[in-house]
């Protein structure tokens, strides 16, 4: 099943090119991750697919409909950058609204309410006013409220900005907890925050699809990212070329290396690795399996 198929979309503003040309296809599960520079497009792309407004060439399908059509509505829904909320009322009441907006009768309004509340942790909180709310909980409200009908797509439009770090470790993990039944495309910076919760990464640039790649590894080869405490970097340089089934290594920071090599069943690589620290009496900080997001999509 494909979720969501953009041929050939461009979107011209009055005096900017700000999506060109861009074909993808994006399948049903895990996060996908919509990365790219400041005015890269990522949020006229999530526009478009919410039928905000219109492409000027190209077509988009989203499970088969055209964005903004009455099939799509509780299916795919949205929290924007600058999602707000009606300061004069209650969470309760304004969530209960948007649920009778998409076709909840009043008693089954409340009770998705009550749902939504709780996924995102803020049940104590249903008869609050905005005012009171901290800058984290007023974000999952909003997130509350883009769950309503339990839609199968979420974009979620850099939903950590601006949040600490524990508000936003709470909303990545109300993202790890649905991510079984609700595929979201999060739009984000935060590309260690990224790498956490998706499969999939779309990188856009200056309007262009650069990139839209798996972030695990192929079939055939495999990565380790070495991080090091104390050791000779060159020589270990040497010494990493030298282990079996070893294919590249490249230095990616002062302390780091990244190895690609031939997938085996076992640890046999790893095993080398601590053979060599035992024998040059070198201090490792991390093995990390496989790479980060930013050496897959930046290397
Ligand atoms: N309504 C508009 N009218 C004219 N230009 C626009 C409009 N909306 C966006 N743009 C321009 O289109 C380009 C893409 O903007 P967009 O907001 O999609 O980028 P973005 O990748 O979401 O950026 P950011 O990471 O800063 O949020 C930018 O140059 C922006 O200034």
């Amino acid at each position: 099943m494909i979720l969501i198929q953009c041929d050939n979309l461009s979107k011209q503003y009055p005096n900017k090119l700000a999506l060109d040309n861009v074909s993808l296809i994006l399948q049903p599960g895990a996060p996908i991750a919509l990365v790219g520079p400041n005015g890269a497009g990522k949020t006229t792309l999530f526009s478009l697919l919410c039928g905000y407004i219109q492409p000027t060439h190209g077509s988009i399908r989203i499970l088969g409909h055209a964005p903004g059509s009455q099939a799509l509505q509780g299916v795919l829904s949205a929290l924007p950058q600058d999602a707000a909320l009606d300061p004069n009322f209650t969470i309760a009441s304004q969530l209960q609204f948007f649920a009778q907006l998409q076709g909840f009768n009043k008693t089954d309004a409340k009770q998705e309410v009550i749902r939504v509340l709780e996924l995102v942790e803020l049940s104590d909180s249903a008869q609050a006013k905005p005012k009171s709310l901290s800058h984290g909980m007023s974000k999952r409200v909003s997130i509350a409220q883009a769950l309503i009908g339990a839609p199968e797509i979420v974009l979620l439009d850099e939903p950590t900005a601006g949040l600490d770090p524990a508000n936003a470790k709470k909303i990545r993990q109300i993202v790890k907890n649905l991510a079984g039944e609700t595929t979201f495309i999060i739009s984000s910076h935060n590309l260690d925050e990224l790498e956490k919760l998706c499969d999939h990464v779309i990188y856009l640039e200056k309007g262009q699809l650069q990139q839209s790649v798996s972030i695990k590894a192929s079939q055939a080869t495999d990565f380790i990212t070495l991080t090091m405490q104390t050791c000779d970097m060159d020589k270990l340089h040497q010494q990493l070329l030298s282990l079996i089934n070893v294919i590249e290594v490249k230095r990616s920071g002062d302390e780091q290396y990244v190895i690609e090599y031939h997938k085996q069943s076992g640890f046999e690589l790893e095993s080398q690795l601590l053979a060599v620290f035992n024998e040059q009496q070198w201090q490792y900080k991390a093995i990390l399996k496989g790479r980060t997001l930013e050496e897959t999509l930046f290397s």
